[in-house]
């Protein structure tokens, strides 16, 4: 069942155009991440959904019903910003019972669904402080009290965990995951953080320039990337390009095989391959049918739990590798290896 669908959406200030015809389908119950860098309109296009800002071509339905003309206040979204603009001289328990009286329920009813989405939240007990007297995380909660106790037919949220610390911000993640679970509300997260995108979203919509160059459930977009921009930009990517020969791609120094489906011979492609799925080879190790590029270690960026072992790559690039520390591994800079990696894992860009 569709949510919200967006059909044919287009804006532009003067001469820049923000959004150009971007067409898509939020699915009912659905937490769906709008991901890109800034200024590729993701804020745009969550401002249209939720009626802040007119498009100047396109529909916008909720559940099927056209709302493109309905104004916002009658559009029943609930919005969550990066600041929480919550009512600062109001009790916590006054911020969130404020949309219910504004719509007419007063009284034991209001009250009672005040405690439950407070509950929902983690805040029982705290309905008689003010906002000052709350944690970040806190009032955030607070925010998306507010947004979801009068039961929108879409939740909005922009950027809401970017001004919390990192730590606090992982505690939000889960948070907002288990709320948006029990709520069962549509909701459109925008971000252009990858890794929260990844983590909190059952689809990922991934735009740039004012267009959704991909989108799909976390593991595909990330196994599978389409573009080079949506290889770069969800996660890290070496690139392979090369001309089209017999049943692989040769790259220079050698062949490099793919499980996806190859054009004809002589076709110029690039191939990406997530540096977590290259291993380097001990010395004499069969690679077996794995792809293998010799080269040269330039630098090993030591992380704890991981390293990053920066090799040349075929173009005079960096090739990146991601190893676990499960040993300490006995390579250093300078020093000429083998990288593997399985042709399951070398993905063909589109051109
Ligand atoms: N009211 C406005 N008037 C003029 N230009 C605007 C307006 N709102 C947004 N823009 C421009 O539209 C472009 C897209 O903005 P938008 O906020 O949608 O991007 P974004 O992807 O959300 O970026 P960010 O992550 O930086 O918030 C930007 O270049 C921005 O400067």
């Amino acid at each position: 069942m569709i949510g919200v669908e967006v059909a044919s959406i287009s804006k532009g200030y003067g001469s820049l155009r923000v959004l150009e015809k971007v067409s898509t389908a939020f699915k009912a119950g659905e937490f769906t991440s709008l991901l890109g860098p800034s200024g590729s309109g993701k804020t745009t296009l969550l401002r249209i959904i939720g009626g802040f800002v007119d498009p100047d071509e396109g529909r916008i339905l909720f559940g099927g019903e056209d709302v493109t003309e309905v104004a916002l206040w009658q559009r029943k979204v609930g919005m969550v910003f990066q600041s929480y603009a919550l009512f600062p001289h109001m009790s916590v328990f006054d911020n969130v019972i404020f949309g219910l009286n504004r719509q007419g329920i007063r009284g034991e009813a209001a009250r009672k669904e005040v405690g439950r989405v407070l509950e929902m939240v983690h805040l029982t007990g705290f309905e008689q402080r003010k906002p000052k007297q709350l944690s970040g995380g806190q009032q955030q909660r607070v925010a998306l009290a507010r947004a979801i106790v009068t039961k929108p037919r879409v939740l909005l949220l922009d950027e809401p965990l970017s001004a919390l610390d990192r730590r606090l911000r992982q505690d939000m993640q889960i948070e907002l995951r288990r709320i948006q679970r029990e709520s069962g509300l549509t909701t459109i997260f925008v971000t252009h953080d990858q890794e929260e995108a990844l983590t909190l979203s059952d689809t990922v919509a991934i735009l740039d320039g004012g267009r959704i160059v991909q989108e799909g459930a976390p593991l595909d977009i990330y196994e599978r990337p389409r573009t080079r921009f949506a290889a770069s930009f969800l996660g890290d990517a070496n690139f392979f390009e090369g001309s089209v020969t017999g049943d692989g791609i040769a790259i220079g120094s050698g062949v490099i095989h793919t499980g996806d489906g190859l054009p004809s011979p002589g076709s110029k492609v690039t191939a990406a391959v997530r540096p977590e799925k290259m291993r380097l080879l001990a010395p004499g190790e069969n690679p077996g049918s794995d792809n293998v590029f010799a080269t040269r270690i330039r630098e090993i960026i030591y992380a704890g739990a991981v390293s990053t072992f920066i090799a040349e790559g075929p173009g005079g690039g960096d090739i990146k590798v991601l190893s676990q520390n499960r040993e300490i591994s006995p390579v250093s800079p300078g020093q000429a290896i083998t990288l593997a990696w399985s042709p399951a894992n070398t993905v063909l860009l589109q051109a």
